[in-house]
């Protein structure tokens, strides 16, 4: 992928050519007015991954431009990274570059960051990991006061926890949130807080109950959930239902139940399909679903799904692919019009834009 060039200067006209194409993208399925939600120009990312470049007796943090994929960009800090990784970069490179066993044939380092102020940090290697590495590592996140995880093939270790706790202000509510390393979560925080309560904006009067496909680690599940008087909850990854579980505790959530299935299964079971047995004890037919609420990978919406949602009168969709929102909308179209639209600069600098839509029963 070509390197955004991170400019404060060029940030309205950036944002302003991206809302031109969709809304034309758009425009024949009657998009009304977006409502447009604004990232910080700079240190907006919580999530970073660089690779280690080895040179003259010296390391430093390097990223590639796909125009020159074999010529290392060198870089000190990272002005899109949120503020406690670029705070961070420069103290850990002295370190590792100081430190034998934390040095030797390291290749990455992965940052991920909360606007709670916490600091996971990953470092990679062409290596095992041994007590030297594990000594040095322990000194150094006890130093730095982050969270460490060291990775090689086939070896993770954890000197405390492998994810940090989100604490994000929504509509006036502390929602809180374990973010895993290694899982899906919302790249830019101060967009997702935004995200969040756009959602909640548009759900507010819609009652009876909840259909939620890829939740995730209930990112919008926990904000959601008081909205609606009972919640269905899926999610495809293992470690993502397990960190939704904790969320919902933590947040003081009782009226969710949660299911690890792939969207394509849900639909399947909702149309009468095979039974499933990690469905057992949910008693699907007691739902009163009035709303399905989706925020699917870049792909999109399978088939079933585009059939499931059909037969829903609200449809809050997320999306982080236009062209698959797109293609979405136009299957939907003769069943459901668009009746909220929003954008959310959740990728500034690139040509990527996450949508809102709330979709609304002809
Ligand atoms: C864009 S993320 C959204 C997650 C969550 N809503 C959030 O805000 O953090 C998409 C999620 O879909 C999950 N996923 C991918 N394919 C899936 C499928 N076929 N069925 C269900 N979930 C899937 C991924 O594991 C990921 O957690």
């Amino acid at each position: 992928m070509a390197l955004p060039a991170i400019d404060p200067a060029r940030y309205e006209d950036q944002l302003a050519a991206k809302l031109a194409r969709y809304r034309a993208e758009f425009a024949e399925f009657g998009l009304p007015a977006p409502a447009v939600f604004r990232s910080a120009p700079l240190h907006y990312r919580l999530r970073a991954e660089f690779r280690l470049w080895h040179h003259e007796g010296r390391i430093d943090y390097a990223m590639f431009d796909s125009a020159e994929p074999k010529q290392p960009i060198l870089l000190d800090t990272f002005a899109a990274a949120a503020e406690p990784i670029a705070r961070l970069m420069p103290l850990l490179r002295e370190r590792l570059q100081a430190s034998d066993p934390l040095r030797r044939k390291i290749f990455q380092v992965e940052f991920l960051a909360t606007l709670s102020g916490e600091c996971l940090v990953s470092l990679v290697y062409h290596r095992p990991l041994d007590e030297a590495w594990e000594a040095a590592a322990r000194t150094l996140a006890t130093d730095l006061q982050i969270q460490l995880i060291g990775r090689s093939r086939k070896q993770k270790i954890v000197l405390e926890r492998d994810w940090v706790q989100e604490v994000l202000e929504v509509d006036g509510k502390r929602l809180s949130y374990q973010q895993l390393e290694g899982s899906f979560t919302q790249p830019n925080g101060g967009v997702n807080r935004q995200m969040l309560s756009w959602a909640r904006a548009q759900a507010r009067d819609l009652g009876g109950d909840l259909l939620e496909l890829y939740c995730g680690n209930g990112n919008f599940t926990v904000a959601l959930a008081p909205l609606f008087e009972r919640v269905l909850a899926t999610e495809l990854s293992k470690s993502s239902v397990r960190a939704a579980h904790a969320n919902l505790a933590a947040n003081g959530i009782t009226n969710v139940a949660m299911v690890r299935m792939a969207s394509e299964e849900l639909s399947d079971a909702l149309a009468g399909g095979r039974e499933y047995r990690r469905m057992a004890g949910i008693d699907l037919a007691g739902y009163r679903f009035s709303t399905l609420f989706v925020d699917p990978p870049r792909a999109g919406l399978d088939e079933g799904t585009i059939a499931l949602a059909k037969g829903f009168d609200n449809l809050v969709y997320i999306s982080c692919n236009p062209d698959t929102l797109r293609a979405n909308v136009a299957a939907l179209a003769a069943s459901h019009r668009i009746a909220a639209a929003a954008a959310f600069d959740q990728f500034p600098y690139t040509h990527h834009l996450e949508c809102g839509l709330l979709l609304q029963r002809r």
